[in-house]
This record gives C-alpha cells, structure tokens and sequence, in this order.
C-alpha cells in the first residue's frame, strides 16, 4: 500500500506548493499529456562526423558573411570541407568484426524542452576506454588520446607503446608518461574542435567535452549545445552577442548558432505554433549565470513583443526589485540570488507578452540577522541608506532616539578609545571601520550584553561594600568596563 501524505497532513514548504500548484494546472490543462520525455543520454560511439548535420540550416557560405556582421565565424560547421569517409580510421571501424558506427542524420532538436531521439540499435556504441583492438591503431596513426595526470588534470598526447596493462604516452608538453591503459581515453580528431554541438563529439567522454567547451570558450564562444540542452559559461566580461541586432538575426534565423536567445526563439515559435505552453530550466552552481541568463531570456522575449516600453518593460524592471530584496553579495558572487524563482510570462493570442506572474521560494531569511565574514546582507538595507535624505540620515534623529547629543554619537561612531596606563588614546576609525554596519550591529549587542554583566556584578559588589561600610563611589570600576 501506498500512502500519500494530505495537503492538511504536513506542513509545506511554498517551494512543494508551487510545484503542486503547477502539477494541478498541467493536469488540468493536458490531462492526457505525458511529460516530456528526457533526452536520453548521448553514448560515446564510434561516428564519422556528418557535414550535413553539423552545418547550420541557414548556412550558405565558409562563415565569411557572418564573420563580416558579427566580428566572428559560426564555429561548428565544418567550413565548406567536405568529410570523407577514411575506412582505416578508427573513428568509422569500431573493429573489423564489430560494427561500422552511423553517420545517420540527427535529426534536429527542436526545443528546450523535445527529447532527441533514443540511440538507433542498428549502431554499436563504443567503450569510453580504448579497446585493445584499436590502441596498436591509435599507435600506428600516432592518434590522440587523453592521459589522467596527478591531480585530475587530463593531458594530450599519443601512445608510443604497451606493456601488459601500462602504457608510455608522449604528452604534447614533451614529458612522456608511464600510466595504466585504464587512465586513457580517446581524443576526438582535430576537425571536431571547437564543435557547437557536443553531440557531434565522435567521443563524448569527460575530458573531450571539457577540451571542446574550454576552446570554444577561450573565442568568447560561451554557448554550446548538447543536444536539446544549451550550455552556457559565464565568460565573467562583456561579450558582444546582444542587443537589438543579435535579436533581429535569431529571429530571423540568418544566426543559428548555440544561444540563450536561439532556445528562447524555439519555445515562443513552438508556443505560437502549437499553442502549448513551454517551459525553460535554468540550472547551474552558484554564480554560474542563471540570473543573467533568465535576464538575457526575458529580454529577447520583451524584444518581440515591441522593445523596451509598455507591459514588457514592466515586466523586466521586476528584476530590479527582485534582486533588490532577495540579492546579497555572498563569497562566491556579488550579486547571489538568495531564493528560487518562478517566472510565468504571459502572451497574447498575437504573440505580445501581456502580462506576468513571479512566484519567489526559499528566500534565505537568517541573511538578514546572520551573515558569514565578507559577505552582505540583502541589497536593500544598503540601497536604502545609500539614497535616504539628508532629513532620514544614520545622525539627528539617531542621537535624540539614543538619548545623546548628535556630536558624541558621531564620535563614538568614529573614534575608538585606548586606555594606555593613565592616559586615555583616541584613535580615528577608518572609513572601513566606520562604515562596517554589521560589525557595529554585532558590537553594539556586545555592548549591552556587557553593560547589563556589569550592572548587575557590580549591583551586587556595591551592596557588599555598603554592608562593610566602604565608599563605592571611590572604587575605580574603569578596568572591569573596557
Ligand atoms: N552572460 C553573461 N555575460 C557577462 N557576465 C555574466 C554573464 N552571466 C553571468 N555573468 C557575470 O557573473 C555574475 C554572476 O552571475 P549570476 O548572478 O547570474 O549567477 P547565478 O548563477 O544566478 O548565481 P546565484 O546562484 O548565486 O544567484 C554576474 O553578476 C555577472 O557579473
């Protein structure tokens, strides 16, 4: 038997009621819809790379047009070289009695959220490792493989002979390396590199993605494909891939390369045409980009509708507020989202966004009394102070609701005293120091918690001293209150 817990029965978290929320209305919209099914996970296999696959579908010439517009080529495509088919070549010949791998055409990924057709069983998938069958190969042709080095790092190089289950590998630093045949693994050919569409990769293991990704990226390439999931770095400086122009060329399809707003164009055609509604998950690390991305998302969907005025910006200035009062500078990113975020934007039936509805979970709350060293809390409290008016400013007003004068209040804010044998220092707090909101907070607490220590320890001395007949008002307390 299986039980499922009512609604009433547990308390719930605003993140499981969302989700329940949106279960309930996907039902109710498609009762009959299954879920879209994951795309399945690409294997590493033998495949000749096709052309036809790789070249984009608005791809007319070697990328020169677009090198002209954009400031650089559509990398991916394989120029206007035409592949052949090497029979000899380990990328085509799994082994002589095994399979010749596909070179089928993939069919296109429609959607952020279509599956990609699973694995053809007519195609024999290759093992990430090499085999024995085709190292004396990799040898032979002096092939590139990848080499597991000390501490994790992978290194190129070729395989210059075998012994039992060691390998020598010349690395292409000039070092060569004694490593066990398990640490190996096949490199891609050099015609793969830089492929916008890992799927392409002949050899999908970790250290060929890694390698493709890191050289895109090194051309400021930050977005691939891996298949129907778009891949995005965050290239931490501006690139210049937005922006009105970039808008127009994915809208109208003359740039197809990986892109936030090319898998943004796909879910509002596929909306528009279907008339389904789509979804777009934007995961990563901390401080990976997924704030930025959903920016950069909302804005080329604001685009279509008519640009930067009426509903859509509305809609995107709520990011503004957003990141006002769920944003904090943490360790790891200036500008960390510190709670999750639903965004359901809304289309009318001529494709214009008309509205918007942002349900937020999770938000950190114990940032606002709790925070760990060098990070902030939310930017509110700082914005707030920072734009108060001279009639609202942390100095009049603070000293009359404390009981003291605006001028002592401004001293102890910035001076700090020493108390060297008899004479007493007074040293000017740095800017830094002045200004270090929390850290005053936190000393402030510290204070009462000492002052309310000392009433009441010297309450009770002083009744002890009046019970012995000694004048309390002559005993130096100075030493005990520092
Ligand atoms: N596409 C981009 N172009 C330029 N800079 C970017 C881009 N994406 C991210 N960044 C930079 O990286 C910083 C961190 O990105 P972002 O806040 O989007 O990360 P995040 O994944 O939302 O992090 P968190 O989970 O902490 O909220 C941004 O403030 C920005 O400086």
């Amino acid at each position: 038997m299986m039980l499922t817990p009512s609604p009433s029965a547990i308390a719930r978290s605003s993140l499981e009621e969302m989700l329940d929320s949106l279960r309930r209305r996907d039902e109710e919209e498609n009762p009959k819809d299954l879920p879209p099914a994951l795309p399945s996970r690409p294997m590493s296999r033998g495949r000749v790379p096709s052309a036809r696959r790789s070249l984009p579908k608005s791809f007319k010439d070697d990328g020169e047009n677009e090198k002209e517009k954009f400031g650089h080529k559509r990398k991916g495509s394989f120029g206007s070289k035409k592949l052949m088919l090497d029979v000899e070549s380990p990328y085509v010949v799994v082994s002589e009695e095994n399979t010749v791998v596909t070179t089928s055409e993939q069919q296109p990924s429609p959607g952020p959220v279509s599956s990609i057709p699973a694995d053809d069983s007519s195609v024999a998938p290759l093992s990430p490792e090499l085999q024995d069958d085709n190292v004396s190969y990799f040898i032979k042709k002096k092939l590139h493989v990848w080499c597991r080095q000390p501490k994790g790092k992978w290194g190129l190089g070729t395989i210059q002979s075998t012994s039992g289950e060691q390998a020598s590998v010349s690395l292409s630093n000039g070092n060569v390396m004694e490593v066990a045949r398990t640490e190996l693994l096949p490199a891609n050919p050099d015609i793969l590199e830089g492929v916008d569409d890992l799927i392409q990769l002949s050899y999908l293991n970790e250290p060929s993605v890694l390698h493709n990704l890191r050289f895109r990226y090194s051309q400021d390439l930050i977005y691939s494909k891996a298949g129907p999931i778009l891949i995005a770095l965050n290239p931490f400086k501006d690139v210049p891939v937005y922006g009105n122009e970039y808008v127009a060329a994915y809208r109208n399809k003359s740039l197809d390369s990986p892109h936030v707003y090319a898998m943004v164009d796909a879910a509002y055609n596929e909306m528009i045409g279907e008339e389904v509604n789509q979804s777009i998950i934007i995961s990563g690390e901390s401080g990976a980009g997924k704030t930025e991305t959903a920016k950069i998302a909302m804005q080329y969907l604001a685009a279509l509708g008519g640009g930067s005025c009426g509903i859509e910006n509305e809609v995107l200035q709520t990011n503004v507020i957003l990141e006002a009062f769920g944003n904090a500078k943490t360790s790891r990113n200036d500008n960390s989202s510190r709670f999750g975020k639903l965004i359901e934007i809304h289309f009318s039936a001529t494709g214009k966004m008309c509205g918007a509805k942002i349900q937020t979970f999770l938000l950190e709350k114990s940032r606002v009394v709790q925070l760990a060293d060098g990070e902030r809390s939310y930017h509110i409290f700082y914005q707030l102070c920072a734009g108060a008016s001279t009639h609202l400013k942390a100095v009049t007003s603070a000293a009359s609701l404390m009981g003291c004068s605006p001028e002592g209040l401004m001293t102890v804010l910035s001076t700090h005293k020493i108390k060297a044998g008899k004479d007493t220092i007074t040293k000017t707090l740095t800017l830094r120091q002045k200004n270090s909101f929390e850290q005053l907070c936190i000393n402030y607490a510290n204070e009462r918690l000492q002052q309310h220590f000392n009433r009441h320890l010297f309450k009770l001395e002083q009744q002890d001293y009046e019970i012995d007949g000694v004048d309390w008002t002559k005993v130096d307390f100075e030493d005990n209150q520092e």
